[in-house]
């Protein structure tokens, strides 16, 4: 059966799903940059469609990939309107494609008031609302950033303690250099989080609202936090399906 590749291409992972000729979704593929060829694209793909937030060097290490598949590909880009949604910006094309189909597969799932959290490379938080008006957002440095800053800044303070793979915990208190910093970061992200519904509930006075989470990050939330939301990792790559069912 003829399927088409699904692509969500950030600025630190590349994410992908296969879609049937039924429009059903089945995630494929959730790596770096420098793992993609390790994967070969599928025999049986009949279209690729890709969302690309990334740099023009990470966009064509994803077209070199792709050298040799002879079938049609499709960039989607943000629009000001679609699939009941619109675009709050004024200038719509420079919301990144990556919130705008998140804000889609979102809608197109359930029309309801949703605030979408994505804690990625950046943490992008985005409302919108039952009639599908995208109504703002915010974007923030990612946790892994956050703690790169500080390091690049002060490089003396954290020698030997550079590595990728520590992250912080919530609600807790470091006691050593790193720990502080680790810790300081990940709760810099839960409070984001937290002032995200704050914002919701006091602001635009929502009470019957869902809160949807995606992105790398999103393992780091306390489970208090992360049970007052539905963890959907594959929102950016359900609202590429909405295009590609369309065709
Ligand atoms: N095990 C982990 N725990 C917490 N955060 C992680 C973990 N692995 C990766 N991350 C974070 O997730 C980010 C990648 O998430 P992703 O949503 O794919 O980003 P992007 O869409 O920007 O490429 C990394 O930059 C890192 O901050
Ligand atoms: C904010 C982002 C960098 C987030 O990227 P990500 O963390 O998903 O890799 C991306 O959505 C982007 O480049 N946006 C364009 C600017 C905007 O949305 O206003
Ligand atoms: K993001």
């Amino acid at each position: 059966m003829a399927h088409k590749l699904l692509i969500d291409a950030g600025n630190t992972r590349v994410k992908a799903a296969l879609m049937d000729s039924e429009g059903h979704l089945e995630p494929w593929l959730n790596v770096n940059y420098d793992e993609l060829i390790e994967h070969r694209v599928p025999d049986n793909i009949e279209s690729v469609w890709i969302a690309s937030v990334s740099s023009e060097e990470r966009n064509n290490r994803l077209h070199q990939w792709l050298e040799g598949f002879d079938k049609a590909i499709i960039r989607v880009t943000t629009e000001a309107q679609a699939f009941g949604v619109t675009n709050s910006y004024s200038e719509f094309k420079n919301l990144g494609v990556d919130r705008w189909l998140a804000i889609v597969g979102a809608f197109n799932e359930q029309p309801k008031a949703t605030v979408i959290i994505d804690a990625g490379t950046a943490i992008t938080v985005d409302w919108v609302d039952q009639e599908g008006q995208h109504l703002g957002g915010w974007i923030a440095p990612g946790v892994h950033l956050m703690k790169h800053s500080v390091i690049n800044r002060a490089p003396g303070v954290f020698v030997g303690h550079e590595g990728d793979d520590h992250w912080g915990k919530a609600h807790q208190l470091g006691q050593s250099t790193p720990d502080c910093l680790l810790n300081g970061c990940v709760n810099t992200f839960v409070g984001l989080v937290r002032q995200a519904i704050a914002v919701s509930e006091t602001e635009l006075d929502w009470f019957d609202y869902r809160i949807l989470f995606s992105g790398g990050s999103i393992p780091l939330l306390p489970n208090d936090l992360k049970r007052r939301g539905e963890v959907r990792s594959e929102l950016v790559l359900q609202g590429l399906a909405c295009y590609a069912r369309q065709s």
